[in-house]
């Protein structure tokens, strides 16, 4: 199933208007097939931006994508107001990849089926609930047996039935040659199967090592609590150092951090110009976050 047919970003950098902040410079990064990446980043980081050039939905200011394999995208936002019912829908896309109508209706019902989604199968997109219409964007992107997978947020407004099943197929995908990349606000999100992940800090990607990132689940992990100068990007060595970044309430930040590292976050925050607040320091145990 899967391709070598691989995309890559050679010094790419986009920004919005001729004179806008670059909000992405200097990227460069290769999807392997049967790659998982997760791209994590603080709110406005760029990382939808990145999923898009990723997706083929928007071209970069400069740099270059190379590389285009079968690539489909669930937006953070599917636009529902389609003049079909969801089934309608899908065995269209279903026949515009190549399906006979026969197998595009088939493959329809069996996605709407895997996401608990039967009973919404001939009602007008235009009346889904936010959950149901997620469920379709999901389908259609499963459906079209993409060689790239790209999701933003396709977790966001789904049952908890619905969300197992994606990542169920995600990890089937992957195992079976497609690549994946997505962002999630959720640091478990196929934590176990992730190969690698990136965080978006300052326009560019920092890598957290595939082995590093293997080691943690087994761990203690201290979570600090900070808040910053008044909308400050958590700094960028902050960032490197933890294994996950969360917004909190009221503007401060969670950073997920490995026991051996704890104190050298803590620097890194109390050091930081202007420094932050460290609002809380606690150890969980493996398992509990
Ligand atoms: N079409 C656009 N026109 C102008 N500015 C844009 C556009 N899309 C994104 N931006 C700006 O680019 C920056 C990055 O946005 P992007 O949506 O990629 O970030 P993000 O990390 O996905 O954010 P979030 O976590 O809030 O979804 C933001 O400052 C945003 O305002």
């Amino acid at each position: 199933m899967g391709s070598e047919v691989r995309i890559r970003l050679d010094g790419v950098g986009r920004r919005y208007g001729l004179r806008g902040r670059w909000v992405l410079r200097g990227v460069d990064l290769e999807v392997a097939p049967g790659a998982l990446i997760r791209i994590e980043g603080a709110n406005g980081t760029g990382k939808s931006t990145l999923l898009r050039l990723l997706a083929g939905l928007d071209a970069p200011t400069e740099g270059r994508v190379a590389g285009r394999p079968r690539t489909a995208f669930v937006p953070e936002r599917f636009p529902a107001a389609l003049p079909f019912t969801a089934a309608g829908y899908l065995t269209h896309l279903g026949a515009v990849h190549g399906l006979t109508r026969k197998a595009a209706a088939r493959a329809a019902d069996e996605w709407l089926e895997r996401f608990g989604a039967s009973g919404h199968a001939r009602t007008p997109m235009a009346e889904l609930s936010k959950g149901g219409s997620q469920k379709v964007a999901v389908a259609q992107a499963l459906l079209a047996a993409p060689e790239l997978l790209v999701l933003d947020e396709a977790w966001t407004g789904l049952d908890a039935a619905a969300r197992e099943e994606l990542e169920r197929a995600v990890a089937e995908r992957t195992a079976d040659g497609t690549a994946a990349v997505f962002v999630d606000h959720d640091p478990r999100r196929l934590a176990e199967v992730t190969d690698t992940t990136y965080t978006v800090v300052d326009g560019a990607l920092a890598l957290r090592a595939a082995a590093e990132e293997a080691a943690c689940p087994g761990r203690p992990r201290v979570v600090v609590e900070a808040r910053g100068p008044a909308g400050a990007e958590p700094p960028g060595e902050v960032v490197r150092l933890a294994v996950s970044v969360a917004e909190a309430e009221g503007g401060a930040y969670r950073f997920g951090v490995t026991e051996p590292r704890s104190d050298a976050i803590l620097r890194a925050l109390l050091g930081a110009r202007p420094p932050w607040h460290v609002v809380s320091v606690n150890l969980y145990e493996a398992g509990s976050l």
